[in-house]
């Protein structure tokens, strides 16, 4: 027996067993995806077999990661129905709602809606989780807890707010790595070299993301403590008004949560 069982070693189900593989050990985990390339790849990379398909995965383990994408999950379900007992079902899977997973499984089935990021796969991810209504043990609490705990930080949602969350965890590492190309591709076409270039732009962000997280100050001021009177950063800062930055991130935002609720009312 393992604690944690995953369905699907993809890009994020790959990240989280990288992570619990430190916190929980190679045996707590088992896992199948369809992909014979993507189990090879696990093995490889953290060294734990794959079972031979995902009805072993549930019966091998208690907690139970869904981690296909959301068009292949109700096939999943429905393989997996008959051998879900008394697990508590992790799902990652964007704009799906644990009602929806409860019709498949059965409305008895403990269900934690998870949205995470990649960076969980280093312990700096963030997730927001919400929890089915139904009565979770001390103990149990305890181990989800500690499971996401294992990707970096984590806050607790109604799950009316799971959508949002996706836009701000989920999706929105996919534009900061945007953004580092973008800075890094510019600075090179000033002559900074391209290793350097990433470097640069990528210990910025952490540290200016730290400057908010661990100084606590208001990202307003310190945006102004950058900005001297007729200096570079409010020249750049202008220029990037004038093209409609901070409009750009709130439209991707509006595109990205359209998105996920197209994916709830389809799945
Ligand atoms: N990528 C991210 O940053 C994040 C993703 N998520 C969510 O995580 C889920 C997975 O995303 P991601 O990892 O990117 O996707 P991937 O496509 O990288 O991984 C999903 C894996 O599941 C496999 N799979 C498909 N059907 C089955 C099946 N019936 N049984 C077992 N394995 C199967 C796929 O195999 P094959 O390739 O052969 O189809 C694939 O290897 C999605 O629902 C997504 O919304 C959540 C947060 C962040
Ligand atoms: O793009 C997606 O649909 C998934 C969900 C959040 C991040 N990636």
């Amino acid at each position: 027996m393992s604690l944690f069982g995953f369905i699907g070693a993809g890009n994020m189900g790959f990240a989280l067993m990288k992570a619990c593989v430190k916190s929980f050990g190679q045996n707590q985990i088992a896992y199948y995806d369809l992909s014979m390339e993507k189990c090879s790849f696990v093995k490889e990379q953290l060294n734990i077999s794959a079972e031979n398909d995902n009805i072993s995965v549930v019966n091998k383990c208690k907690y139970l990661v869904l981690a296909v994408k959301p068009q292949f999950l109700p096939e999943v379900l429905e393989e997996i129905k008959e051998a879900v007992s008394d697990h508590i079902v992790i799902s990652i899977v964007a704009g799906v709602n644990i009602k929806s997973i409860k019709s498949i499984l059965g409305s008895a089935t403990r269900i934690v809606r998870a949205m995470p990021n990649t960076p969980a796969m280093i312990s700096k991810g963030y997730t927001g989780i919400c929890f089915s209504e139904d009565n979770f043990h001390d103990s149990e609490k305890e181990l989800i807890y500690k499971f996401f705990n294992a990707f970096g930080k984590y806050d607790i949602f109604n799950e009316k707010l799971m959508n949002a969350v996706t836009c701000a965890s989920g999706s929105s590492p996919a534009y900061v790595y945007t953004f580092i190309e973008a800075l890094a591709d510019s600075v090179v076409s000033l002559g900074i070299p391209r290793d350097k270039a990433y470097t640069m732009v990528s210990q910025t962000i952490l540290g200016a993301a730290a400057m908010v997280l661990e100084g606590g100050q208001h990202p307003a001021h310190l945006k102004d403590q950058v900005c001297s009177p007729a200096g570079t950063t409010i020249a750049g800062i202008k220029a990037l008004e004038e093209f409609g930055f901070r409009n750009a991130i709130m439209k991707a935002t509006d595109a990205c949560y359209e998105r996920a609720v197209e994916l709830t009312e389809k799945n």
